[in-house]
């Protein structure tokens, strides 16, 4: 097993939109580089304005994009050497994502504990001694629900916040150790946002698995992350551990990060969200 959890280095995705010849090259991630540390799970915040390249970071991270230039290594392995079913798999287990509207995440048509059986029999081994119930309401448990609560519910019958949380135990069934939650908490309720946001810390902690938190919500960020992230125009403009960024800004960005952080009302609105 790798000292570095995921090594991100000097990734590019250039988008050509229109036709070949004659598109528009479309920088979203230029040349960003840092890395997570194994031994040490954290809660990286990357922010950053709409358009910035969060998200194409993200899927770039979940291999679902491929870089145009650079290399992603996750627990040392080359992530474009991951292309077939059962390498694909493995890596499902250990990277698992979290997308921004949960609702959109399931089938209004289909009862939850379906996706929840169905997942537990991909990824968990049939010799295993763990009864699938067992094993899904343990997840669930995890994030403060149980299988009792979830059986023969429809995603409609959940707040977007519950919703969150059952996406969220499908995605620790794998039990991964690392998860990419995209804007995880920009379609929920304002009054939900800090149990999911808490949750995450609860997963670094009692799991050891470490969160890449995407977010443009500079309050949260500052609540929740070890390590923050700015982007702007697909670069990385500034990075450091949470407080520095917040005491010593060196960029207008970040600057803006902390006026937000400090002004009261957004002081307020971050502990009660
Ligand atoms: N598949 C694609 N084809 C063409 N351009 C794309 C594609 N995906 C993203 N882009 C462009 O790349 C840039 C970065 O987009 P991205 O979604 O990564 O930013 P973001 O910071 O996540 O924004 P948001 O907060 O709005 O989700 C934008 O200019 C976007 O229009």
């Amino acid at each position: 097993m790798s000292d570095v959890l995921l090594d991100v280095s000097e990734v590019s995705k250039t988008f050509v939109r229109g036709g070949l010849l004659s598109g528009r090259r479309i920088a979203a991630v230029r040349d960003v580089s840092f890395r997570l540390d194994a031994r040490r799970p954290e809660i990286l915040a990357v922010i950053g304005e709409t358009g910035s390249g969060k998200t194409t970071l993200a899927r770039m991270i979940l291999n679902i994009e491929t870089p145009t230039s650079g290399r992603l290594l996750f627990d040392g392995v080359d992530l474009a050497t991951i292309r077939t079913g059962a390498r694909r798999l493995a890596f499902m287990h250990d990277v698992q994502p979290i997308f921004q509207n949960p609702f959109e995440a399931f089938n209004p048509l289909k009862r939850l504990e379906r996706y929840l059986f169905m997942t537990q029999r991909r990824f968990v081994a049939s010799t295993t001694q763990v009864a699938p119930e067992t094993a899904v309401d343990e997840a669930l448990r995890k994030v403060g629900l149980s299988l009792k609560e979830v059986r023969h519910r429809y995603p409609h019958e959940l707040s977007g916040g519950q919703l969150q949380r059952v996406a969220i135990a499908r995605a620790l069934l794998s039990n991964p150790r690392l998860i990419v939650a995209d804007e995880p908490v920009s379609m929920i309720d304002a009054s939900l946002r800090i149990s999911i946001v808490n949750l995450f810390k609860a997963l670094r902690d009692d799991l050891g698995i470490s969160i890449i938190y995407v977010t443009h919500d500079l309050a949260t960020a500052y609540y929740v992350a070890d390590r923050i992230m700015i982007m702007q125009n697909g670069s990385v403009v500034e990075s450091g551990d949470a407080k520095t960024i917040l005491t010593a800004p060196q960029q207008p960005y970040s600057r803006q990060l902390r006026d937000a952080v400090l002004l009261p009302d957004v002081a307020n609105r971050a502990a009660s969200v």
